[in-house]
């Protein structure tokens, strides 16, 4: 018997804009079902990974699978995909429900199909009153829970995440985080880019350090702290990844 190919598998991917190497040469391997957070400072190149990996940017070079499926074929990837991106599409004149029957007619599923696991979804995220509203006059936290629905609705292999609490308040936020790894529990894959390092600690299973295109680390996130720790066993992901992504390391590490 064959081992299942991982969720994601990169090999030396790259993405150049003119003499800006935005991604440099990575390799992943994410099992399936696990939260892996993608780190970085500022300019790493995890957005330009993340749309690679979604078929939305064309790699200079390199292969990256997602699913099994060429990430150069976005037709194909669409359905086995999800993604919450920095500025998630969602259409103004639409109301929610709309939005949401729109996301899954666009990967040829009825809303009746996804409506069984979308509604519970914008239940438990407080939207429930507000989905036959326009999204024009939703907040910025109702805009991105709506957005985390339309990720997630068609149950995906892999999600792609990026920062998904942004403008949540604080209960809204802690029920996303529940949200996500109860994802994992049903086999999805989460592919989580964050700033927010407490996040990561809690949910995350592996972490990947980006750092100027190239991962500069890789481990469970209390692998990564424990490396770092000081002498009196102090530290947590915060000071390990300000470590890795010094532009001036400590001599010796
Ligand atoms: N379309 C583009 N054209 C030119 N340069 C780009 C383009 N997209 C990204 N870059 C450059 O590639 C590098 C990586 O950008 P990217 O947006 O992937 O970083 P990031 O890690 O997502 O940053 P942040 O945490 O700030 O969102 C940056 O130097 C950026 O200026």
């Amino acid at each position: 018997m064959t081992a299942p190919s991982p969720a994601i598998s990169v090999s030396d991917l790259s993405k150049s804009y003119g003499s800006t190497t935005a991604v440099g040469g990575v390799d992943l391997a994410v099992d399936r079902g696990v939260v892996y957070g993608f780190l970085g400072p500022n300019g790493a190149g995890k957005t330009t990974t993340m749309r690679m990996l979604t078929g939305l940017v064309e790699p200079s070079s390199g292969e990256a699978r997602v699913a099994g499926v060429d990430c150069r074929d976005r037709a194909e990837l669409v359905s086995h995909i999800g993604l919450l991106p920095e500025e998630p599409p969602l259409y103004d004149e639409l109301s929610g429900r709309e939005q949401l029957a729109f996301a899954a007619d666009v990967r040829s599923l009825s809303w009746d199909s996804v409506s069984e696991r979308a509604l519970p979804l914008v239940d438990r995220l407080g939207l429930s009153s507000d989905l036959d509203k326009r999204v024009d006059g939703y907040s910025k936290g109702m805009r991105q829970k709506l957005a985390f629905v339309q990720a997630v609705q068609h149950d995906p292999d892999v999600a792609f995440l990026d920062e998904p609490t942004s403008g949540l308040d604080p209960r809204a936020a802690k029920t996303l985080r529940e949200l996500i790894t109860e994802l994992r529990a049903e086999g999805t894959t989460v592919f989580l880019s964050t700033h927010i390092l407490p996040v990561v600690e809690e949910i995350a299973d592996v972490v990947g350090v980006l750092h100027d295109g190239r991962l500069v680390a890789e481990g469970p996130p209390s692998e990564l702290v424990a490396q770092r720790e000081d002498e009196a066993g102090d530290g947590d992901l915060e000071d390990a990844f300000l470590e890795l992504t010094s532009e001036h390391p400590e001599p010796g590490r």
